[in-house]
C-alpha cells in the first residue's frame, strides 16, 4: 500500500535550473503519478525499463529516485482530494516528472487534472514527436515517411476552461452583458436562450513563446520547415492572430535562420512570382527554415497524403490535441505516441504519453506500454542522459523487430508473437 503522503526518497537530489542550463545529479528525484485506468499496469511495466536502462548505461553511478505524487482516483481514494497541493508543488520543486494519464469526466465532474497540472506549471509546450519505428504497422503505404514534431500550446485556447454552463445564472449574465454592449455580435448566437458559452483566449505572449520554443527547436535538430497550423479563415482574432504571430515573430527574431511565406508574399507583390520563388530557392538553400502555414482541416488530409510537406509543427491547444492522436494513428497508434509539457524558460517538464486511460483495459496487464517508455526516453533526452535514452530506442527497436508486441500491433502484424504489457517491458529489456 503507498503511502498517504509523498515522501523524498533519501539519497536523492533535486535536479536544478541556472541560466537556462540544468544541472542533474547522479541520483535525482523524479516525481510520478501512476495515473488512472491502464495507467498502473503501464508504469510498473515502464519504470522497470527506465531502471535497466539506466543501470546498464552508467552500471550503478548514476540512478533514478523515484517518488510517487498523487492525483486522480488514487489522491481521491488515500487524500480526499483529485490534485493534492503537494503533487503540485513536487513538480515545482523537483522540476522533472513524468506522470500517466488522469481521468476527465465528459460534460460535467471535475475538470481536466493533466490540463490542470499543465497550467498550474505554465507548461507552455506540448511537444509530441511522431515517427516510425520500424516493422510497427501502419495502416498507410508509407510511415517511414511520416517523421513530424508537433508544438502544441498547452496553457491557453478552448481549453482555458472559461466556461459557463447553458441555463445558468452565470451564462445569463454573460449574455445580459454581451446584449447590452455588443448588440451585433449577440445578434450572431443563433440559440442565445439555450446556448452554453466558452471563451477562446489566444494571446501574442502565449502563441510566441510556443512557436519560438518550436523555431529553436527545428534550427537545433536541422529541420527543414515549420507549419503554423491554424483555423484562422474563421476565427481571424484567435487563431489568425496566432499564424500573423507566428511569422512577424520569425522575423523579428530569426531572420538569419528562417524564410518566411509572408515574405515571399511580399516581394510577389513588388517583383512578381518568379522573384519570390527566387528568394525562397536562395534562402532554403542556404540553409534557412521554412516558416508556413497551413489551415487545419486540409492539414488532417495532408499529413496523409504528402507527409513529407510536414516537418515541424506549430499549432493551439485544440487542433494539437486532435492533429497528435490522428498523427499517432499514422506511425502504430496511440501505444507508441510519446510526450512532454515542458516550460523551457523555467526547465519545468511532465513527461506524459498522448493517449489517455483506455479504462476497459485497466488492469488486464495487456495495453502498449510504448508510449510512456519512449515519453521516458523523451525525459532523459531532456536531462541529457543520452545513453540511457539510446538504450530504450534500441530495446524498443530490438523487441519490435523480433515481432513481440502487445495486442495493438500484434492484431495488425503477421507472425506476431503477442505479449501482455509487462512482458513487453521485459523484451524491451532484453534487447537493450
Ligand atoms: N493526458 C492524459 O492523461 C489523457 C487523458 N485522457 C482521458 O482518458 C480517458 C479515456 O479517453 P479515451 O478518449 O477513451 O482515449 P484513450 O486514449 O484512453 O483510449 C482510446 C483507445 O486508444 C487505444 N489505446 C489507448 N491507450 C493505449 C495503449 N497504451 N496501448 C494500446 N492502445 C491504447 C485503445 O484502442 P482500442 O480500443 O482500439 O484497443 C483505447 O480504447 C478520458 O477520461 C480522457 O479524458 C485522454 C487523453 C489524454
Ligand atoms: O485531460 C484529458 O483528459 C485529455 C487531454 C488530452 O486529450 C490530451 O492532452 O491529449
Ligand atoms: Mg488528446
Amino acid at each position: 500500500m503507498a503511502s498517504p503522503k509523498a515522501e523524498a526518497p533519501a539519497g536523492g537530489e533535486k535536479i536544478t535550473i541556472r541560466d537556462g542550463k540544468l544541472t542533474v545529479p547522479d541520483s535525482p528525484i523524479i516525481p510520478f503519478i501512476e495515473g488512472d485506468g491502464t495507467g498502473p499496469d503501464i508504469w510498473r511495466a515502464s519504470v522497470r525499463v527506465f531502471d535497466a536502462a539506466v543501470e546498464k548505461a552508467y552500471g550503478g553511478k548514476k540512478q533514478i529516485k523515484w517518488m510517487e505524487v498523487y492525483a486522480g482516483g488514487k489522491a481521491h481514494s488515500l487524500l480526499n482530494t483529485w490534485l493534492p497541493d503537494e503533487t503540485v508543488e513536487a513538480f515545482r520543486e523537483y522540476l522533472v516528472g513524468i506522470k500517466g494519464p488522469l481521468t476527465t469526466p465528459i460534460g460535467g465532474g471535475i475538470r481536466s487534472l493533466n490540463v490542470a497540472l499543465r497550467q498550474l506549471l505554465d507548461l507552455y509546450v506540448c511537444l509530441r514527436p511522431v515517427r516510425w519505428f520500424k516493422g510497427v504497422p501502419s495502416p498507410v503505404k508509407h510511415p517511414e515517411k511520416v517523421d513530424m514534431v508537433i508544438f502544441r500550446e498547452n496553457t491557453e485556447d478552448v481549453y482555458s476552461g472559461v466556461e459557463f454552463e447553458a441555463g445558468s445564472a452565470d451564462v445569463k449574465k454573460l449574455l445580459d452583458f454581451i446584449k447590452a454592449e455588443f448588440p451585433s455580435a449577440y445578434k450572431k448566437i443563433r440559440f442565445p436562450e439555450t446556448s452554453g458559452v466558452g471563451i477562446k483566449p489566444v494571446s501574442s505572449e502565449g502563441s510566441e513563446r510556443l512557436i519560438r520554443s518550436a523555431i529553436e527547436y527545428a534550427i537545433a535538430n536541422g529541420r527543414k520547415s515549420l507549419t503554423l497550423v491554424h483555423k484562422g479563415n474563421i476565427m481571424k482574432f484567435t487563431e489568425g492572430a496566432f499564424r500573423n504571430y507566428g511569422y512577424a515573430l520569425a522575423e523579428r527574431e530569426f531572420a538569419g535562420q528562417t524564410y518566411t511565406w509572408d515574405q515571399w508574399e511580399r516581394t510577389k507583390a513588388a517583383q512578381g512570382e518568379a522573384a519570390a520563388n527566387a528568394e525562397q530557392k536562395a534562402a532554403l538553400d542556404s540553409g534557412k527554415i521554412l516558416i508556413k502555414d497551413a489551415i487545419a482541416d486540409i492539414v488532417l488530409q495532408q499529413v496523409l497524403t504528402r507527409p513529407t510537406d510536414f516537418d515541424v509543427i506549430a499549432t493551439m491547444n485544440l487542433n494539437g490535441d486532435y492533429l497528435s492522436d490522428a498523427l499517432a494513428a499514422q506511425v502504430g497508434g496511440i501505444g507508441i505516441a510519446p510526450g512532454g509539457n515542458i516550460n523551457y524558460l523555467t526547465g519545468h517538464a511532465v513527461f506524459e504519453a498522448t493517449h489517455g486511460t483506455a479504462p476497459k483495459y485497466a488492469d488486464l496487464d495487456q495495453v502498449n506500454p510504448g508510449s510512456v517508455v519512449l515519453s521516458g526516453e523523451m525525459m532523459f533526452r531532456y536531462m541529457g542522459w543520452t545513453e540511457a535514452a539510446d538504450l530504450i530506442i534500441k530495446g524498443m527497436d530490438g523487441a519490435i523487430d523480433q515481432k513481440t508486441v502487445t495486442y495493438d500491433f500484434a492484431r495488425l502484424m503477421d507472425g506476431a508473437k503477442q505479449v501482455k504489457c509487462s512482458e513487453f517491458a521485459t523484451a524491451v529489456i532484453s534487447k537493450m
